[in-house]
């Protein structure tokens, strides 16, 4: 391993992981809801005019000219006087002129016992107008108009939509396939943990988080700390990005940094000099493969997860760098030579205030905030302006 040792700063760390990624090509995929949230990458066009045929807006019949009409079978061509039976939706045939709908109309038969159509009394003066109750084809769209442009966020209604452009898959940006590998013997993963023992924060969420963060999980595995298992686990080649969390120390417990060796990885982030969150790291594995190593303590793993990961995955989807925001800071602190600190906070009445309980090892804290204040170390005056970023689920 090479030792670079350097502590980037919390911005440089930003932009060295945003830096690092090539935006994942872009892929089609079957239409279903498994692309809600994903970003298009070409366009969405009709494949056809849309609705592709004139269709009937109510049940009743097809009609040519004016009251009485006498039927003909379904589907035929209609003159003067005649009406079909019709269903909404149904396929209006050639020569039909209008829908009436079936409250307006009532069937007798003729004095040949034939049957016979005629208005009823709930008709409107003047039914049917021409072309009423008929959806014209190519109404909501004429073949090859775009529907949804390139770049759209597709929802359950876009999907919707690209069904009834015709198309049967999707062209999307593409986004980083992301293995999740917790580490620490002393983690369980439920139930109420006993001394020594910590109940596991990461399984339950990293894979929504990273989901949210515009990039999904295909693996998560629990490792025990053992080099040979953290290697091996290392070596998947199905994924672009591996999270770690725990192990970023350099204890006899600590495997990840010895696998990074092993593996003859490069370290591009080597720690950055923020509190918390100080141990996160950011390596590149042979194979153009990444791995970020998320402290263990919960509250500076997710500081971690914003500093670096965040911006990995986010140009891996080819989205721009996320944004710092600018709030008033509701509270003055003190320098801190060297290090940025990250405070969470809440909003009161425009200032920024931190909020309690946001040692590294808590999260009760981050649970309540609205944003987290990235304070520099030279420290900050009261109502001063001070950078900050929210997570996507804020
Ligand atoms: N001698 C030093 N000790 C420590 C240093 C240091 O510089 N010198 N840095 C401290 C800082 S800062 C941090 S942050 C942590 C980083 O720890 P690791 O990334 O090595 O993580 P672990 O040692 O495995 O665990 C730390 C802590 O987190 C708990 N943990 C781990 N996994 C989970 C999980 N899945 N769910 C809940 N909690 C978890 C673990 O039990 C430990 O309490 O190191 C400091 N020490
Ligand atoms: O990064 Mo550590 O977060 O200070 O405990």
């Amino acid at each position: 391993m090479r030792e670079h040792r350097i502590r980037h700063s919390w911005a440089e760390a930003r932009q060295t992981a945003f830096d690092a990624a090539e935006p994942v090509p872009e892929t089609a995929l079957p239409l279903g809801p498994d692309l809600c949230g994903r970003r298009l990458a070409e366009p969405v066009v009709a494949l056809q005019d849309i609705p592709h045929f004139d269709s009937a807006a109510m049940d009743g019949w097809a009609v040519n000219g004016s009251a009485p009409w006498i039927f003909v079978s379904p589907g035929e061509r209609l003159y003067p006087g005649q009406a079909s039976d019709i269903l909404t939706g149904g396929l209006v045939p050639p020569g039909a002129k209008a829908v009436l709908r079936s409250e307006s109309g009532r069937v007798s038969a003729d004095a040949e016992g034939l049957p016979v159509l005629q208005l009823s009394s709930e008709a409107k003066p003047g039914e049917p107008r021409a072309g009423q109750h008929i959806r014209p084809s190519g109404k909501e769209a004429v073949a090859g108009e775009q529907l949804l442009a390139a770049g759209t966020i597709l929802n359950p209604v876009r999907l919707a939509l690209a069904a009834l452009s015709g198309a049967d898959s999707l062209s999307v940006a593409g986004r980083a396939r992301v293995r999740l590998l917790f580490t620490g013997d002393e983690v369980v993963d439920s139930g109420i943990p006993g001394p020594g023992r910590v109940r596991d924060v990461f399984a339950p969420q990293l894979s929504a988080a990273v989901l949210a963060l515009g990039a999904e999980v295909v693996g998560e595995a629990r490792l025990p700390d053992r080099l040979p298992e953290t290697v091996a686990a290392l070596s998947a080649t199905d994924a672009e990005v591996f999270i770690s969390t725990g192990g970023t120390g350099r204890s006899a417990a600590d495997q990840v940094r010895r696998a990074i060796d092993e593996l003859g990885a490069d370290l591009m982030i080597d720690g950055v000099a923020m509190r918390p969150g100080g141990p996160v790291f950011l390596a590149r594995l042979p194979g153009g493969r990444f791995l970020v190593g998320l402290p263990g303590n919960p509250l500076a793993a997710f500081m971690a997860l914003a500093t670096v990961a965040q911006p990995l995955l986010a140009g891996l989807a080819g989205l721009p760098r996320p944004a710092a925001i600018e709030v008033l800071s509701g509270a003055a602190h003190e320098p801190d030579p060297g290090r940025s600190r990250l405070l969470p906070y809440r909003d009161f009445y425009g200032l920024a205030s931190p909020v309690a309980k946001t040692e590294s090892a808590m999260l009760h804290g981050l649970a309540q905030a609205e944003g987290v204040l990235v304070v520099p170390p030279h420290g900050v005056k009261l109502g001063e302006a001070v950078p900050a970023f929210s997570f996507p689920w804020n």
